[in-house]
């Protein structure tokens, strides 16, 4: 098969090594990267430090490149962008993948789906989401820690029979944990529940994920965040369990105290270049749509905002 991963930082490097390093041999696994990133991993292959830096792991693809005229039509893809970028890479998807390409975009956001469709009607779109801490260390280094590194996904609504059997057997083969749920959207909006509150906070005031919880101040504006996306999904019809923002709060437990949300990060090192809109102006039109209130978002966003 021909497998891409379009964006090997550090979801997309860290799910790229691990199938990398299963089915390297076996199949034609292309990585699509740029700048430096790119060039050390075409001179030096691409490092994980999975769990912390315990375990490494060092693979070279078939061909890393920033350019997909050097790609063949790919079988999969799995798209790990960030939203900022995710209109130019549906554009460069487009050239390498036709109706039978399966593609797997495990970015955070609720409407992830709908943004490709509106832009690709080729392939087989599968919903997803996931929960792992991982991100670039340096240039051809990925650094995982914490998250419990499960992806879920489920069907395309477009092509609602179709059960993806080659990706999840690469998933498995690669010990990569999957549920293949549907529907998906529970996940989905658990998930986002989560990562927009604790994203918002943790971006907004520089704490990391357990110097939120430590703050009784904090947690309860990441509470009356998750409050507003429970709102939000009770109006779209999405069921969530009754216990979600509980859950959700002492989830984040099972990240390591200096963990910071990929968020965080952007918003440190990238300034305004950062995927703030996919949680805060989501939440904000949404709450506009739907007639519901979300005063907590509003004040955390405008203040990173006006950071
Ligand atoms: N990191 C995490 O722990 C988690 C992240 N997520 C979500 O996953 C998604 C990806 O996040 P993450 O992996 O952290 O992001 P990263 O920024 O680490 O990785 C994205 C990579 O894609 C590259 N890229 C983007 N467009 C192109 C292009 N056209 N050509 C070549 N390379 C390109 C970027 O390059 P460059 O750096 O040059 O822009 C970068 O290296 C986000 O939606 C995030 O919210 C979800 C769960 C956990
Ligand atoms: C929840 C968390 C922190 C890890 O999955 C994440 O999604 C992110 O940092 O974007």
């Amino acid at each position: 098969m021909k497998i891409c991963f379009f964006g090997v930082g550090g979801v997309g490097g860290y799910f790229g090594a691990l199938v990398t390093k299963k089915f390297g041999e076996k199949h034609d696994i292309f990585f699509v990267a740029r700048g430096p990133h790119e060039d050390t991993i075409n001179s030096q292959g691409l490092t994980l430090k999975k769990s912390g830096g315990e375990e490494l792991i060092n693979v070279s693809p078939k061909l890393c490149t920033n350019n997909v005229g050097d790609l063949p039509i790919c079988d999969i893809i799995v798209l790990l962008v960030k939203a900022y970028d995710l209109e130019s890479a549906i554009a460069e998807i487009a050239k390498i993948s036709n109706e039978e390409t399966v593609i797997l975009p495990l970015l955070n956001g609720v409407d992830i789906y709908e943004k490709i469709r509106s832009q690709l009607d080729t392939g087989v779109v599968f919903p997803s989401c996931i929960y792992v801490g991982t991100h670039i260390e340096s240039p051809g280094v990925i650094y995982q820690k914490g998250g419990s590194c499960k992806i879920s996904l489920g069907k395309d609504p477009m092509y609602p029979e179709f059960y993806p059997r080659a990706l999840l057997s690469l998933l498995n083969d690669s010990s990569i944990n999957f549920n293949w749920e549907n529907p998906v959207q529970i996940s989905i909006w658990s998930k986002y529940m989560f990562i927009a509150a604790f994203g918002l906070v943790t971006a907004a005031y520089g704490k990391t994920l357990g110097e939120v919880l430590d703050s009784p101040e904090l947690s309860e504006l990441t509470k009356s965040i998750m409050n507003e996306v429970e709102e939000i999904a009770k109006k779209l019809d999405i069921n969530l369990d009754n216990d979600i923002v509980e859950t959700s709060l002492s989830k984040a437990k099972g990240f390591p105290y200096e963990a910071k949300t990929s968020f965080q990060r952007d918003v440190e090192l990238k300034g305004e270049i950062n995927e703030g809109d996919l949680f805060g102006g989501t939440l904000i039109r949404y709450g506009k749509e739907l007639n519901v209130t979300t005063p907590n978002t509003e004040i955390v966003y405008t203040r990173l905002l006006n950071k």
